[in-house]
């Protein structure tokens, strides 16, 4: 069915703004400074979560001072819907990662379920040591674990339906330039 653009309009319309763009990028150069002191000497490969991880790696590989190996992989349990359901791999890892460190970017860690599952994938798959980096952590206590943390986190955000920055609302507004929540999620 087409989108009713209509709605998805109002949607940015009457959206709360949590983070804007000059507030992302400090969080992400704090992100790469950390990254930076602690990555650099591992060689590692490096996913970009396909679509969500797409605005957060464009802005934060580009701050990453050492060499690395750029791939990305597409797991998706939300679907362009509000609430996520089981993982499906739309496109696994494509370069070899075998004895090597792995760093998974994504945008957001909410339940964790996805990053878990891409995690223990490449775990099983042979990598040496994985590295998880997210743009926004999300603040419940309904992640897939209770132990579940991102090993680099831009911000917090509160529980709401977020979008902006790589995150869609019904797979519109990802191009938006901040963080924003919609109105009643
Ligand atoms: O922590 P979780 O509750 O598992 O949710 C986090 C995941 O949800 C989003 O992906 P989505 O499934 O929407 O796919 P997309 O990036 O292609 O939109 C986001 O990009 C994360 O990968
Ligand atoms: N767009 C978007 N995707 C998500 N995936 C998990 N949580 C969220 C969220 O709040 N917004």
């Amino acid at each position: 069915m087409p989108a009713d653009l209509a709605h998805i309009r109002q949607v940015m319309a009457e959206a709360d703004c949590l983070y804007t763009n000059e507030q992302l990028e400090a969080a992400i150069h704090q992100v790469a400074q950390s990254i930076n002191a602690e990555l650099a000497e591992r060689n590692p490969v490096v996913f970009c979560v396909m679509n969500g991880g797409l605005i957060f790696a464009g802005k934060l590989l580009p701050q990453l001072d050492f060499p690395l190996e750029l791939s990305y992989l597409h797991a998706t349990r939300y679907r362009n819907e509000t609430t996520g359901g089981e993982l499906f791999w739309k496109a696994k890892p494509e370069i070899s990662f075998m004895d090597r460190d792995v760093l998974i970017i994504d945008d957001i860690l909410d339940e964790g379920h996805t990053l878990a599952a891409i995690s223990d994938f490449c775990k099983h798959a042979g990598a040496r040591q994985v590295h998880t980096v997210v743009l926004i952590d999300k603040t419940h206590d309904r992640k897939a674990r209770p132990d579940l943390k991102a090993d680099y986190v831009g911000l917090p955000c509160v529980d709401r339906y977020i979008f902006g920055y790589g995150m869609d609302y019904k797979g519109y507004w990802r191009n938006a330039p901040g963080i924003y929540a919609v109105k009643g999620l």
